[in-house]
């Protein structure tokens, strides 16, 4: 397989689109990951299987409408695998497989059939004191922008997933590249409060525009970094409710196609206003475990 991704938006031509097959049911508290889940796990609104399955095949659909070419990863049982963004990701050519949570190390495995396909040479495995998830890594023709947290107390953040180890593997990996880190805001306990991936408060749609929640940056700074990249009359500002049911989270198949939730109504509406065709799929229940769109899929080919 010839791997290729230097962008978000570019046509898609193979992607890995996480499973809800056997996830295992409601969690403990205690063993849940971010705090979106634990908040409905406690209120007993913790999605079902089910529903999460028909929400994955509704994508998977719309996929197959752009003749996109999907690879799903084997079922592991009562195991939660919807988020393939995380467990790997490519720039360029290069396969590069995550140091991701413990507690979702084993999703790798159930992609061995897709990395089988990649020559050897071509994935790359990070110093285990790299941790990163896809989630937080975004190419961007000759940047790469990556979510991350660099205070002292980062051991305390289950949410805090990509550090400054992992930052400095990609500048050694990419040497082309320009590497650029953005401090996220995290919490472990109020989801409005916690950008869990870069991808939970900003994304690249279109030829020119990007989806962008600032106050998921701790450094503001780095938050007009990104505005004076895209421009601002370019950027589309998404609120703390916004953010918390994952606007910034969609999924492009090409420049001018998104697959998006139905719900979304004011940046789908602006989304179209852009000349981009909106894919509305139901992806609400998805939502209620801090994930959407972007993170259930992990592009492999893009023109
Ligand atoms: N890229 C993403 O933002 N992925 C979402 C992962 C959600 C999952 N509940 C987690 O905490 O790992």
């Amino acid at each position: 397989m010839d791997l290729n991704i230097n962008n978000e938006t570019a046509r898609l031509r193979a992607v890995v689109l996480g499973t809800a097959e056997s996830t295992g049911g409601i969690p403990e508290v205690s063993k849940a990951y971010d705090p979106k889940s634990i908040e409905h796990i406690k209120a007993g609104t913790y999605p079902k299987e089910e529903d999460m399955i028909n929400e994955i095949a509704s994508v998977a659909t719309v996929l197959e409408k752009y003749d996109v070419k999907v690879y799903r990863p084997k079922v592991i049982e009562n195991y939660n695998q919807i988020f393939a963004r995380d467990i790997a990701f490519v720039i360029e050519d290069k396969f590069i497989t995550a140091n991701i949570l413990p507690d979702r190390e084993q999703e790798i495995q159930a992609i061995s059939h897709v990395m089988d396909q990649i020559p050897s040479n071509n994935i790359i495995e990070l110093p285990e004191n790299a941790h990163i998830e896809g989630g937080d890594v975004m190419p961007f023709g000759d940047y790469i922008l990556v979510g991350t947290y660099t205070g002292h107390d980062y051991k305390d953040y289950i949410t805090a997933r990509t550090n400054v180890h992992a930052v400095n593997a990609l500048r050694e990996i990419f040497p082309r590249k320009q590497v650029v880190p953005f401090n996220l805001k995290k919490s472990n306990t109020e989801a409005r409060e916690n950008a869990l991936h870069l991808d939970c408060c900003f994304q690249q749609v279109g030829k020119d525009k990007a989806i962008i929640y600032k106050e998921g940056f701790l450094d503001e700074k780095e938050y007009k970094w990104l505005v004076n990249l895209f421009g601002s009359k370019n950027i589309f500002e998404i609120t703390q409710d916004e953010m918390y049911h994952m606007y910034s989270n969609v999924f492009s198949i090409a420049e001018d196609v998104v697959i998006s939730e139905r719900n979304f109504s004011r940046l789908n509406k602006w989304l179209r206003k852009n000349n981009i065709t909106v894919e509305e799929v139901p992806y609400a229940e998805i939502a209620k475990q801090e994930g959407l769109l972007r993170c259930s899929t992990l592009p492999l080919i893009r023109d």
